[in-house]
């Protein structure tokens, strides 16, 4: 498996310690940016690490703002992203077996290091449950395919 990582300013340090984390559970990871504390724009960050998913470089894309929804919003612009930003273990386990999010979106400035970690773990180990949830992805295709 390999993820893709990314923030901006008010997620860099959150990347940072999921990027350790990472490490610790033997998973590649890809670093789009940012590289610092530096103010800058998300909407960059969550492109670059969004096409990786779609283009197959990566598995999944983990993206950190400050909230987690602005690059949530970024992502799921571009077709077949399924970005869910999750701040609790039920909806990232939930998100992964109903809606196949192929994106977990993360806050900075809402969730702790230790929770953020939980909740990546199960994001990145719970499988898609398929049966009347593809029907839904399909769903949701059709509406992407419609609007673009
Ligand atoms: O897009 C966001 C809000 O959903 C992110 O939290 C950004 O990180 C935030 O807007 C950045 O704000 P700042 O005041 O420029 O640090």
């Amino acid at each position: 498996m390999k993820v893709a990582v990314a923030s901006d300013h008010g997620g860099y340090n959150l990347k940072e310690v999921i990027k350790g984390y990472l490490e610790e559970l033997n998973i590649e990871y890809q670093d789009f940016g940012c590289h610092g504390l530096e103010s800058v724009d998300y909407p960059k960050y969550a492109k670059i690490a969004a096409e990786s998913v779609v283009k197959g470089d990566c598995d999944f894309a983990i993206i950190v703002c400050g909230t987690g929804v602005g690059v949530a919003i970024a992502a799921n612009k571009i077709k077949g992203i399924r970005a869910a930003n999750c701040h609790d273990c039920f909806s990232a386990k939930a998100t992964r077996e109903h809606n196949d999010a192929n994106v977990l979106t993360l806050g900075e400035r809402v969730v702790g290091p230790g929770l953020a970690k939980m909740i990546v773990k199960t994001f990145l180990e719970t499988k898609f449950e398929g049966g009347r949830h593809q029907r839904r992805i399909d769903q949701i295709k059709e509406i992407e395919d419609m609007w673009r």
